[in-house]
């Protein structure tokens, strides 16, 4: 099937195809990104069965709209972070496998990042049950 190069006839909407085409690419790097973690870290799949169980939870619980987002907004955080966890376990391996002092303070670091992130999502579940 021949191609369609819009460009050519309307030059004013190059910058929408372009944005356009970036778009795609990027969604289609970020599910790569998503599959591989999903499929290689125990951690995240943890993170989003607790997730799922966190949105049916803030759902059945009779809070306000704002309580909902702020909980739902916490726990995604918790699923980025853990993402960004991966990807500072994956750089550090690139680089070396080997021990060394820095590699083990890069993961921590990124490690301790996550713990931050739960450790918020749970404290904003506690102060919206508790109060
Ligand atoms: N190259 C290294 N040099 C020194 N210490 C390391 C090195 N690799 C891992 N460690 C230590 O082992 C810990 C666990 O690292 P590892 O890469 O096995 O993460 P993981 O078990 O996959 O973690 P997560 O469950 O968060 O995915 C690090 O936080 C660090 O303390």
């Amino acid at each position: 099937m021949q191609r369609v190069d819009h460009t050519r006839k309307d030059p004013q909407c190059a910058p929408m195809i372009i944005f356009i085409q970036r778009l795609k690419l990027r969604i289609l790097w970020s599910w790569q990104g998503w599959s591989a973690a999903w499929r290689e870290e125990y951690s995240l799949r943890s993170w989003v069965w607790s997730y799922l169980i966190s949105v049916l939870l803030a759902f059945w619980l009779p809070l306000s709209v704002a309580e909902r987002a702020l909980l739902l907004a916490l726990g995604l955080l918790v699923i980025a972070a853990e993402l960004f966890n991966t990807a500072i376990e994956r750089t550090v391996d690139r680089i070396s496998k080997e021990m060394h002092p820095l590699s083990g303070a890069a993961k921590d670091a990124a490690s301790a990042a996550v713990a931050v992130t739960a450790i918020a999502a749970g404290l904003a579940w506690v102060v919206i049950l508790i109060g």
